[in-house]
């Protein structure tokens, strides 16, 4: 159990060539979800893996929680080599799965114990009551697991994954289908979790959410790592600001000094739209040949590129 780990490593999850090829099957040629990724997670992460469908998301965490047989690679998670030391592997990570797959007929409480049970947690150490609190579902420990509304279901199903106190948590698309007050409680939940030590590893198609949530954001497309690198960076690759000036008057043609900055018309009203890299032009700049162009702003935007548009651009352009 996590209590015995000497020390903790620095690294939670470091993954190194990792390749996967599914046998063909229904006359469908072999297929290569994986190529060789190299992924390392931080102790203490809040870690986002985003790619879009087909990508190889699930295949990578599938493996990790032993349903999926990695071709080649090595993956080591919480210092444990999974071909070497599968069970400390395993004991080290808590999988929340994508479908909300819970026996109906048991109650959030024998879930836990039996799911405690399986992972051979004695009776003496485990805190189903301190996990059912965290997830907030004390006042439904004791409901069947079939009236509790997909919301409470995703969070049983985290609850579930913490039964054995991994170090990590592996989150594959838990707000799929989750409305948005859910989504922020259960936010908050995990957060916190992360706050008190435990990595997260997320996978989302929610581009914003991640955002807002992960320190760190490694994307993959066709089965390779495109992009590994601190949130902010990422989104600081694309060096690229709108800038929307709403003018006085109606404008005419577009003044020649504008044009070096890509100005456009807005679709409504007398608005200007420019784009420009912040590392290469100061906004004073442009404001100053928009007021030499002899034009008066009543009011104006920025707005920086998010993380969708450099996911669109990072996995737009690969080939299969
Ligand atoms: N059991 C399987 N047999 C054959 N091919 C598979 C199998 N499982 C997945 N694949 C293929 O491997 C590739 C990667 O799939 P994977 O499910 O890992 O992607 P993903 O990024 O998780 O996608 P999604 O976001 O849709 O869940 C896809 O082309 C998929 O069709």
């Amino acid at each position: 159990m996590t209590a015995s780990a000497p020390a903790f490593p620095a690294d939670a999850i470091r993954i190194r060539g990792l390749s996967k090829t599914y046998a063909s099957r229904n006359g469908q040629p072999p297929k290569q979800a994986l190529k060789g990724v190299d992924l390392t997670i931080p102790r203490g992460s809040f870690f986002g893996l985003l790619g879009p469908n087909g990508a190889g998301k699930s295949t990578l965490i599938n493996i990790m929680a032993g349903l999926v047989k990695k071709t080649a690679g090595q993956v080591e998670i919480w210092d444990r080599d999974l071909d070497r030391d599968e069970r400390g592997a395993r004991l080290a990570i808590g999988i929340v799965p994508q479908e909300l797959n819970l026996d109906p007929f048991f109650t959030p409480r024998e879930l836990l114990e039996v799911q405690a049970g399986l992972y051979g947690v004695p009776r003496s150490e485990r805190r189903t009551d301190e996990i059912l609190a965290t997830v907030g579902l004390s006042d439904k420990a004791d409901a069947y697991a079939r009236t509790l509304s997909g919301g409470m279901r995703r969070r049983l199903l985290v609850a579930k994954a913490m039964v054995h106190f991994p170090p990590i948590l592996v989150l594959d698309e838990p707000t799929a289908g989750v409305d948005i007050e859910l989504r922020q409680q259960l936010w908050t939940q995990i957060r916190a979790m992360n706050e008190r030590g435990t990595t997260i590893l997320l996978t989302t198609h929610y581009l914003e959410e991640a955002q807002e949530l992960c320190d760190q954001i490694a994307i993959i497309n066709h089965g390779s790592v495109v992009a590994c690198e601190p949130t902010e960076a990422l989104i600081g690759r694309l060096d690229s600001k709108t800038l929307t000036v709403m003018l006085t008057e109606p404008l005419g043609d577009i003044p020649p000094a504008l044009q070096a900055f890509g100005a456009e018309k807005a679709r409504r009203g007398n608005g200007l739209v420019l784009r420009y890299r912040p590392s290469e032009t100061a906004i004073a700049e442009i404001l100053a040949a928009i007021s030499a162009a002899g034009l008066t702003i009543a009011d104006l935007t920025t707005d920086e590129a998010d993380l969708e548009d450099i996911f669109l651009q990072l996995t737009r352009s690969t080939a299969a």
